[in-house]
């Protein structure tokens, strides 16, 4: 018999504690230094802890409260689930289950239409209904190959990059992030308690960082990279956040510039980042470190719907199956001017897919005649493919560099 709790600041220690346990790592307390840190912007009380018939704790999930972007530059909160780990002793006896079927119920009442996670591993999240909705890569240039494509006359940058060091620079970071991540669909908010505790990775987290911090003409922020150089001579760029591509461009022609450095890796480049068309040389830039990232999991089928943007106008009929809450779904998705109306249908459907497969295409980072040619959903007309398509495709592709 597994009992589930929610947990208040008092459970904190505990918490973390079983937390750890289920990772096999020892961490520094809450509060104290180093890896501590991060455990300062969790929300305790959005916590649950699994105790066996005993009475042991033996299981964890958290969540954070965030908001995501969805396409047409929508906002909606979210709840980032984390901290999620089962005891090694009580594993493969249904306690993440237990946990998920219980957080999923917390979230409907919040009135949330999505749920986002970072999985450890892909194999997990599937079967609770969530899909994999973003992925992320690094993007490595080797220096010697490094120059950039001449850029066309009138094309200078009318903005500056200004050199600064990670601390006298975190408020211009949260500023900047804060306006990227409004326009980027998939990105989510970065709390700013997350920026003042210095609770997350780099440049979130207070490590020696350099800032190269792009002004527009006009003298307004409007970009960042974060980086070092290590003892190998690679500059490693953090992120680079820029909200016009003309702070992106300049922003990768200070970093390939670097002097004194073999290799330039960008981390968390999005699957449309420019790069390869910067490069004088296209392939000199390798794509390394593919993964998933951000995985969603719609838990209103018409609410998830109707909360993003769209840009065409079109007709479906969805069939959504959602086994692990054992529900079933036939919508009539219509679109008109950008806006959805999502009602009950009888009709006969377009498509038919899993809820996890809706949350991978609500996105828009992957088309649904991929998940068809995979066979993960069902199209039941030759032109479903095609209509599909149209209707789910992002102005830009998702992506999310944040990690909680
Ligand atoms: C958002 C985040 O926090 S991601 C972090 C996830 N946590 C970790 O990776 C920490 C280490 N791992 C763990 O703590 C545990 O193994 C967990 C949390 C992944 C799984 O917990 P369990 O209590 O063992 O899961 P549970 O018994 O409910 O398993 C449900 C199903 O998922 C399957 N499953 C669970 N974890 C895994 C896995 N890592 N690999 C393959 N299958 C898995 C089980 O086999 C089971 O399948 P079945 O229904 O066909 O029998």
């Amino acid at each position: 018999m597994i009992d589930i709790r929610p947990t208040t600041e008092q459970d904190l220690d505990l918490f973390v504690e079983t937390m750890h346990a289920a990772f096999g790592m020892f961490v520094d307390p809450p509060g104290e230094g180093g890896t501590g840190v991060w455990w300062s912007a969790f929300e305790p009380e959005r916590g649950l802890l699994a105790h066996d018939a005993d009475g042991r704790p033996v299981g964890t999930a958290g969540a954070y409260t965030l908001e995501l972007t969805l396409p047409g530059g929508r906002i909606v909160p979210v709840s980032g689930v984390t901290a999620v780990g089962v005891l090694p002793s009580h594993r493969r006896r249904g306690v993440l289950t237990a946990l998920m079927r219980r957080q999923l119920a917390g979230l409907r009442e919040r009135g949330e239409v999505l749920a986002v996670l970072l999985a450890s591993e892909s194999v997990i999240y599937r079967r609770f209904g969530y899909g994999p909705a973003t992925s992320t890569q690094n993007y490595a240039v080797p220096r010697q190959r490094a120059a950039l494509a001449p850029l066309r006359a009138g094309d200078a940058d009318p903005g500056t990059v200004e050199l600064l060091h990670r601390d006298k620079a975190v408020e211009l970071l949260e500023r900047v992030y804060d306006e990227y991540r409004r326009l980027r669909p998939g990105s989510v908010s970065r709390p700013h308690r997350w920026w003042e505790r210095g609770a997350g990775q780099p440049p979130i987290a207070p490590k020696p960082r350099y800032v190269a911090l792009h002004r527009d003409a006009a003298g307004r922020p409007d970009g960042y990279a974060s980086y070092h150089v290590d003892d190998d001579r690679t500059l490693r760029v953090d992120e680079t956040i820029a909200v016009t591509d003309a702070a992106y461009t300049a922003l990768a022609r200070y970093l390939l510039g670097h002097d004194l450095v073999q290799r330039v890796v960008f981390r968390h480049v999005p699957p449309d980042h420019p790069l390869p068309w910067l490069l004088a040389d296209h392939s000199a830039g390798q794509p390394e470190k593919y993964t998933d990232w951000l995985w969603a999991r719609v838990l209103d089928v018409p609410g998830a719907l109707t909360s993003r943007g769209w840009s065409a106008d079109g007709e479906l009929v969805l069939d959504v199956d959602d086994p692990f809450l054992g529900e079933h779904h036939r919508h009539l998705l219509t679109v008109r001017g950008g806006e959805a109306a999502c009602v009950p249908t009888d009709r006969e459907p377009d498509l038919s897919l899993d809820v996890s497969d809706l949350g991978t295409i609500l996105l828009g980072g992957t088309a649904p005649s991929t998940l068809a040619r995979a066979g993960h959903l069902r199209l039941h007309h030759p032109d479903a493919a095609a209509r599909a398509d149209a209707l789910f495709r992002a102005e830009r592709a998702p992506h999310c560099l944040h990690w909680f």
